[in-house]
């Protein structure tokens, strides 16, 4: 045979776990991409196809999981280190582990600022902002007399870890799902809002302030809401605005559902106490409306790529 088997690696790339800790009603978050590679004695996989040496990606995949639960996730390069000597020193045929971690960092969405102890909110515990990701937007129009101007966000992600059910569904033949009456909510915000005003030089609202307090209700109800579904959630958030922000008239909200499953560790003798997830990037549901002030009119287009 004129050719050899030059350098080679396997493994399963991009396991997305996120692991709850649950310290009464304060949650912390890890929420991490691991990618495994191994390599060792694997010549005789690839010339003949012999398994005898292979550990199937599949089981590098649990493990992941598996340690997420057994060792949790202190930092990444503590959870990388478990992994990489775990499968060199149970593994005879495995000489070199790399694991490759990204993390993404979460931070509390904050509920105690002055504007919540003045409605006699409760601080809330378990709603986290995905740090560094939103993008502000803005559309202005303008005919030569009337102004419109809408502004908003994009690729804002947040999450509850916990006060999320679903459940009571309509169910047909082809529905599998199980109703959840502890769920991850968690979501990718693109938002869009209406001001009111369109040509009063001396009314112009004060947009950078207008912006920090729009904001801030949005996650804030999104933190506050008990939700019952994502649908109510959105309502919620648009309904928040409005009601706070009188210079907004209509607000529009497209809320991917970011879909986190308990991860079965029964085969490992594990038990998920709703604590490691398997964060999945797609299929998601899509949850879209408009929330108006009653008695205005909805302009804001309904597909939001359209703005
Ligand atoms: O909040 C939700 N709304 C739905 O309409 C829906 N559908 C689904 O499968 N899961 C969910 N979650």
């Amino acid at each position: 045979m004129p050719t050899i088997l030059g350098q080679n690696q396997y493994g399963k790339a991009e396991n997305r776990v996120v692991k709850i800790t649950r310290d009464g009603a304060t949650h912390h978050i890890k929420d991490l991409n691991v990618s495994v590679a191994l390599s060792g004695d694997m010549d005789e996989v690839h010339y003949s196809g012999s398994n005898a040496n292979v550990l199937p990606t599949d089981t590098t995949k649990n493990t992941v999981y598996a340690f997420a639960k057994e060792y949790g996730i202190e930092s990444a390069e503590q959870f990388g280190i478990h992994l990489a000597r775990h499968f060199v020193t149970s593994q005879e045929p495995i000489h070199r582990a790399r694991i490759r971690i990204e993390e993404y960092a979460w931070e509390r969405i904050e509920t105690s600022d002055a504007n919540s102890r003045l409605i006699g909110a409760d601080e809330v515990k378990h709603s986290f902002v995905r740090k560094g990701q939103e993008t502000r937007l803005t559309q202005i129009t303008y005919d030569g007399d009337k102004w419109e101007v809408v502004s908003g966000l994009k690729d804002l992600v947040v999450m509850n870890s916990t006060n999320s059910e679903f459940w009571g569904y309509v169910k047909d033949r082809y529905t599998t799902l199980k109703e959840a009456h502890d769920r991850i909510l968690a979501t990718q915000v693109s938002g869009r809002w209406r001001f009111n005003w369109s040509d009063d030089e001396q009314k112009m609202p004060n947009w950078e302030k207008s912006y920090e307090q729009t904001r801030q209700h949005m996650l804030q109800a999104f933190a506050e809401t008990y939700s019952l579904s994502l649908q109510q959630t959105l309502y919620q958030m648009g309904a928040r605005i409005i009601n706070y922000r009188s210079e907004i008239d209509e607000v529009r909200f497209a809320l991917p559902n970011k879909h986190h499953f308990l991860v079965d560790l029964e085969p490992f003798g594990l038990k998920n106490d709703n604590e490691v997830y398997f964060a999945a990037d797609r299929p998601y549901g899509l949850i879209e409306a408009t929330i108006l002030r009653d008695g205005c009119e909805a302009r804001i287009p309904v597909d939001l790529t359209n703005l």
